[in-house]
């Protein structure tokens, strides 16, 4: 069974105005890692908000764990091209802030703060960033803050954790090693991933399927499983298996642009 389906979704952000999306089906099994790649404007992030509740389709159904999504979700983790850390909160107090927001954790906060502050602590740890935790965000790099944005989408341990374009604004070097970030986090206890990225490495790097979005109105014109075997390392990304990946996504990527 599905954790996450679209049924046929349309979305006019004005009413009766040009579609951004038009008959979007998607069906993302518990745990699976997607990505969504396609040219900029035809609706990845669109696609995000109608499967986190943020928006409600005009046309069609959006299912998430078997009921049709009626609002914004709480079973969701996000994070964005911008970490957007508060910067007058130490790096932990950035983290612990979706446990001051969203239910069961808030009511439970303050009897069990020690608790929590270790979880986010450890997550930290997780991360590489050790001794980073009471620092604040303008004592740390950009893929630091990043990581800081990631373990903040993943503390009240979301079931479905959707990323766009978690790492465009990095380096080289930065993005591979927040990929392989990732990749552990996920591989240790998976949770459903929904990632919008430009970068076609990353997404045959980190998914189990891509799909490729055409030009606006966005629809869904390829589902791209990726076949390589797992765990992932960053050696894997200069074969023959992967370059033939990343080529089949790029031809279709062109097409609407011819
Ligand atoms: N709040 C909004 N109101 C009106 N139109 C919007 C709104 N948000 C997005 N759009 C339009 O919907 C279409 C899809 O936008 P969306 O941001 O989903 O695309 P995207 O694929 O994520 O783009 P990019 O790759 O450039 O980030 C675009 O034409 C955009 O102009």
């Amino acid at each position: 069974m599905s954790f996450v389906r679209f049924e046929n979704v349309d979305l006019a952000y004005a009413p009766g105005g040009a579609l951004a999306v038009q008959g979007l089906n998607l069906d993302i099994a518990e745990g699976e890692f997607v990505a969504v790649v396609g040219p900029s404007g035809c609706g990845k992030s669109t696609l995000m908000k109608l499967a986190s509740g943020l928006r409600p389709p005009s046309n069609g159904y959006v299912f998430v764990d078997g009921r049709e999504v009626g609002g914004p979700l709480k079973i969701v983790g996000m994070a964005f091209q911008a970490a957007n850390l508060l910067p007058w909160r130490s790096t932990l107090d950035n983290v612990m802030l979706p446990l001051e927001i969203v239910e069961p954790h808030r009511g439970l906060l303050r009897k069990q703060r020690a608790e929590y502050e270790a979880q986010a602590r450890a997550l930290l740890a997780r991360v590489g960033l050790d001794g980073y935790a009471d620092k604040h965000p303008w004592e740390l790099s950009g893929g630091m803050q990043q990581r800081a944005s990631i373990c903040r989408a993943l503390i009240h341990q979301p079931r479905l954790l959707m990323l766009d374009e978690p790492f465009g604004a990095l380096d080289a070097f930065t993005r591979e090693e927040l990929w392989c970030m990732l990749r552990d986090l996920w591989q240790e206890k998976p949770f459903t991933v929904i990632l919008v990225t430009h970068d076609l490495r990353e997404a045959v790097f980190l998914a189990d399927t891509v799909y490729v979005m055409s030009a606006r109105p966005g629809r869904v014109l390829l589902r791209h499983p990726i076949d390589l075997p797992r765990p992932r390392d960053l050696d894997l990304t200069y074969t023959d298996a992967f370059a033939q990946h990343v080529h089949a996504l790029r031809e279709h990527i062109g097409q609407p642009r011819h």
